[in-house]
């Protein structure tokens, strides 16, 4: 059994520990010195174990952070050292050391080689963060890389290897360099002497097969080999662009995408210039004033469209055929091409809590008051679970699921390849971590591909939001059981403060993020939204708050609980934990009977009286929430329609939303109202009530307002019907 132990996938709580007990060997020399026979042996045994299939799941791992090296290989900074002048924990940003993969790597949570130094000394080589895959690897047996800043890490083995987290610190030498060893040099091959439709082939397979990177350079190749026949070359040339834009985009490297499109569109009408085309495709706007779209091929009008919606089109009136668009999405279908609605909100200084989200217009209730694409929603098989996986970040201790884990993958992966896209990602709040660090484009620090991906992680901590596929699918109770949410992240809203009762709710349909105002909103207002619904104590919605973005809410609704003594809110807890245990007593053996129904609203009473009117005059009174929405559902079992109506306002009320009946008209005031599915529900069972009463047009009413927040809570009208009648 022991000779089947995986050690290359490290378990995050020994590498905790090793972390925290090797302090004192910072800044020696290996303890150990593999020998080239006994790393390969070993090398070998693990790369069986990944094809054997016996795998755990994936553990990818942040140590400590330190910041990417920004010293590029030409500047004079540059110190080339040997695997024998590395010490453990020292990463000199200035040196680099140049190495030879002795061995196909493993590639699974990181990728895993070994490698020589040009006095043959070896090493294990760990490199973490890349977009690599066992079809298409970036570093296959022979690779000559050069190593920013390289140390020692310690391994929980008592072994030692190179580590590298940010991706940037691995350069992939073609072999001419100066750098590289001369001995290493004469042994580069030179490409075969191929045909541009010989490279061609070449690359369509490559494609099939997913070897993307390899294509690239098919392609590429391809280009290099036209020959001097200008009217069948101007064909090839334009297929070869168009297939390099593909690969791009599979690879998420929109700008190189756009730079191939724009040669491709240029050599098809030579009347565009290729950087005015990149500007189009850049541009952020619906407009075509240079009327490219309708001069050029649909392969490559759909190419550009396909670049144009996942670089960002941003447009001025929230209009989307939200029906068609709902319909489209499902767990395979997630990502849409709409454009963005945003430009009725700005970002603005808050008095208090950073930068907040504002409207620039009046906003009535269930209005759209943004939508926007994703800036990054992985699509994955949930069920698949070779995509299982964890983050373990060693720097704040803290272990993000699957899907928090993927989004780190792919962030990291987007905001590499596009430098058009990180000035707008590093802007964003990034909690505690040091902005010292930072290598977005506002500090100047630009060098192709250089990102910090502690930096990355800790912005997404802090900004990012689970969904669902769709917000409508919640309503489905099979769904909400059985499916996992997914993480995404969306720049615009990552602006948005969180309040206890806000005034906007957002909801997604595959990865387009819609916010929709839950009451009427005055121009200049701060938008908020709930980043998680609040929990009934405010000791502990606080911690949840402090432990995951770094805040305390001074919210309306926590200012008044913070009011309340600690003996009081002890005894509305204990109360509320009583009735809880009560509520599930009564669950089992068909409906409740009278005698429990009233016992519980008794209780229910005693713990409504320990909310002074005073304080919470319109604020939600959340302790109440549940033992109200029992009530109600069960006057209505037994069918009290009089009971059932009277709950129904008292659990409307218990959400923030005063709504009461005057003239025979209902009158709702909600300007601290939670708007919910048990509150739209709540409506629902007062439409009922009022029909079965023949107060018709009150019935009306309530399902008139049912419908708006139909629209707010589920972001869409579709499926209205249907889930009506499923009430
Ligand atoms: C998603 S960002 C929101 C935008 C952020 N204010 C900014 O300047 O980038 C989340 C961070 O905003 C701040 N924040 C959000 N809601 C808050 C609130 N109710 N009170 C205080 N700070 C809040 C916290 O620092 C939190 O980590």
């Amino acid at each position: 059994m022991k000779n089947h132990r995986n050690t290359y996938e490290e378990s995050p709580e020994r590498l905790k520990d090793l972390v925290k007990n090797s302090a004192d060997m910072k800044g020696q020399r290996s303890p150990s010195k593999p020998t080239r026979s006994g790393l390969l042996r070993e090398h070998e045994r693990h790369l069986k174990m990944l094809t054997d299939g016996s795998l755990p799941v994936k553990n990818m791992l942040l140590p400590l952070p330190y910041p990417p090296s920004r010293v590029s290989l030409k500047d004079s900074r540059c110190r080339k050292i040997r695997l024998e002048d590395l010490r453990i924990d020292c990463r000199d940003p200035s040196n680099i050391i140049v190495l030879r993969t002795i061995a196909s790597p493993y590639i699974y949570s990181s990728t895993i080689t070994a490698a020589e130094d040009e006095m043959g000394h070896v090493a294990r080589l760990t490199v973490c963060n890349l977009e690599d895959t066992m079809v298409d690897p970036i570093i296959p047996e022979s690779s000559i890389l050069a190593i920013k800043q390289p140390c020692w890490s310690i391994l929980v083995d008592g072994g030692v290897h190179i580590r590298v987290d940010h991706p940037s610190d691995l350069v992939i030498l073609d072999g001419d360099e100066g750098t590289v060893p001369e001995t290493w040099q004469k042994e580069v091959k030179c490409e075969e002497d191929k045909s541009t439709k010989e490279w061609k082939r070449e690359g369509d397979m490559c494609f099939l097969k997913k070897r993307f990177r390899r294509a690239l350079v098919c392609y590429n190749n391809g280009l290099h080999a036209l020959d001097d026949s200008p009217s069948t070359n101007t064909a090839t040339a334009i297929d070869l662009h168009r297939k390099k834009c593909g690969v791009n985009i599979v690879l998420l490297r929109l700008d190189d995408a756009a730079k191939d499109l724009a040669e491709a569109i240029s050599l098809s009408n030579s009347s565009f210039q290729p950087s005015a085309v990149e500007e189009w495709l850049h541009n952020g706007s619906i407009d075509d004033p240079l009327q490219i779209s309708p001069s050029i091929p649909k392969p490559l009008l759909e190419l550009s469209s396909r670049i144009k919606f996942d670089l960002g089109i941003y447009q001025s009136a929230p209009h989307y055929d939200l029906p068609l668009l709902t319909n489209y999405v499902g767990p395979l279908s997630l990502h849409l091409d709409a454009p963005n609605y945003i430009c009725d909100t700005e970002i603005r200084q808050t008095a208090n809590h950073g930068r907040g989200v504002f409207s620039k217009k009046e906003f009535k209730a269930g209005e759209l008051i943004a939508v926007e694409k994703a800036f990054v929603l992985p699509g994955y098989f949930i069920q698949d679970r070779g995509s299982d996986c964890l983050l373990y970040n060693l720097g704040n201790e803290t272990a993000a699921q699957r899907p928090g884990a993927l989004l780190f993958r792919e962030l990291v992966q987007k905001l590499r390849w596009n430098g058009s896209l990180r000035g707008q990602f590093f802007e964003l709040d990034a909690g505690d971590y040091d902005k010292d660090y930072s290598v977005g484009e506002k500090n100047g620090h630009a060098e192709d591909g250089v990102v910090d991906v502690f930096q990355i992680e800790a912005i997404r901590q802090r900004n990012c939001f689970s969904v669902p596929t769709r917000s409508i699918d919640l309503l489905n109770e099979q769904y909400n059981r059985h499916q996992e949410m997914r993480n995404g992240f969306w720049n615009h809203a990552s602006y948005i403060n969180h309040s206890c009762i806000p005034n906007s709710v957002r909801t997604f349909i595959g990865d387009i993020h819609l916010l929709r105002a839950t009451r009427d909103i005055k121009a200049g207002e701060e938008i908020t939204h709930q980043y998680i619904s609040p929990e009934v104590d405010i000791l502990e919605r606080q911690e949840k708050y402090m432990g995951t973005w770094g805040f305390e809410c001074d919210c309306p609704l926590c200012a008044a609980d913070g009011c309340i003594s600690k003996e009081a809110r002890d005894q509305r807890l204990a109360l509320f934990n009583e009735l809880k245990a009560a509520v599930m007593r009564t669950g089992g053996q068909g409906p409740p009977t009278i005698t429990a129904i009233k016992r519980i609203a008794k209780m229910t009473a005693r713990l409504e009286s320990l909310y002074p009117e005073d304080i919470y005059t319109n604020l939600p009174r959340l302790a109440l929430v549940h033992p109200t929405l029992f009530l109600v559902e069960a006057w209505r079992g037994v069918r009290n329609t009089d009971k059932t109506i009277e709950f129904a306002f008292k659990l409307l009320r218990n959400f923030g939303i005063i709504a009461k009946v005057q003239s025979r008209k209902l009158e709702i005031e909600q300007q601290a109202g939670l708007i919910n599915v048990e509150s739209m529900r709540c409506l629902i069972y007062l439409k009922e009530g009022y029909e079965s009463k023949g107060e018709g047009k009150l019935a009306e009413e309530c399902l008139e307002v049912a419908k708006r927040w139909y629209g707010v809570v589920t972001g869409v009208s579709v499926g209205w019907e249907e889930f009506l009648r499923s009430v």
